[in-house]
């Protein structure tokens, strides 16, 4: 397996602020890995390293091969990136800007291809500046991989999307994913996490919290499970590692049970109880 990106021990103080307190990352290529964690953790400043934009204080990185703090112009055009801040959003379209950012890469891709691709077609004529919020975050991610990017940071890719917006994104994810795009995913929605990370960890205060897939994280795996039903006695809720067995029992093949669930803690519950235990 080829590692895209390997960090060690990476660290970055800020004055008077210890941000990023020693990480160890290994990405490998192909995978959509994400980074999760509460506002201030520190995801911003470790993916800013990465692509080449800010410093480190201490360690080692290693992204596509090259040092991402002296890389040079070949490396950056193998690299896309989506920022948290929107574009700055000139007098262009559409198709003006993404034509525009396709001249900066030596194997580009078709730039009506990227605009179909991220939902835009309709308004490939409009001036960006006319443009919602959530259709100028599409732009930004048309203008991340334009140039076929190897590695693709997506910061907060789909905030201000509305719910087909971000379906229509994941599919994208998946398609890039399965180009063999290796992709560096930050956000806060754990469903999206769920939908699309093969891996991912969670930091807080600069630190790993833990790390996993998203059907492991924490002990997910084998978190017990929640059985609810109602009966005339009233509502009943039992933790057991078996539900099958306990379902089996209960109805023993005679009745209907009013409000019978069986839930396992989501990724949500997960993730929250970990950063709980942190704060
Ligand atoms: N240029 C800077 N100078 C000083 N402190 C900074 C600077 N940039 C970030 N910080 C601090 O470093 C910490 C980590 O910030 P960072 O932006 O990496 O967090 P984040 O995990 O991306 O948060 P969010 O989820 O809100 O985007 C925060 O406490 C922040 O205030």
């Amino acid at each position: 397996m080829t590692t895209a990106v390997r960090v060690r021990g990476l660290r970055k103080e800020y004055p008077g602020h210890l941000a990023v307190a020693g990480l160890d990352l290994d990405i490998h290529q192909g995978e959509v890995f994400a980074l999760l964690g509460p506002n201030g953790a520190g995801k911003t400043t470790t993916v800013e390293i990465l692509e080449g934009h800010r410093q480190r204080t201490a360690g080692e990185a290693d992204v596509l091969g090259e040092d991402p703090g002296k890389a040079g112009r070949a490396w950056r055009s193998r690299i896309g990136i989506v920022l948290q801040t929107a574009t700055d959003a000139a007098n262009l379209s559409v198709v003006e800007t993404v034509r525009h950012f396709a001249k900066y890469y030596p194997n580009p891709r078709n730039v009506e291809e990227v605009i179909e691709k991220v939902g835009l077609t309709e308004k490939a004529g409009a001036r960006v500046k006319s443009l919602s919020g959530g259709q100028r975050r599409r732009v930004d991610v048309a203008l991340g991989i334009i140039g076929r990017p190897e590695l693709l940071f997506l910061d907060e890719p789909t905030t201000g999307f509305d719910p087909e917006a971000r379906r229509q994104f994941w599919g994208l994810i998946d398609d890039l994913a399965r180009e063999g795009t290796t992709i560096l995913l930050t956000t806060h929605y754990l469903d999206e996490v769920e939908a699309l990370a093969d891996r991912l960890v969670v930091i807080a205060r600069g630190s790993i919290v833990a790390q996993g897939t998203p059907e492991t994280l924490g002990g997910r795996g084998h978190a017990e499970a929640t059985v609810r039903w109602t009966d005339e006695r009233g509502e009943h809720v039992e933790r057991t590692a078996f539900p099958t067995k306990v379902v089996n029992e209960l109805s023993g093949g005679r009745r209907e049970l009013a409000g019978l669930t069986v839930t396992r803690p989501s990724l949500e519950d997960i993730y929250l109880e970990l950063i709980g235990e942190k704060l």
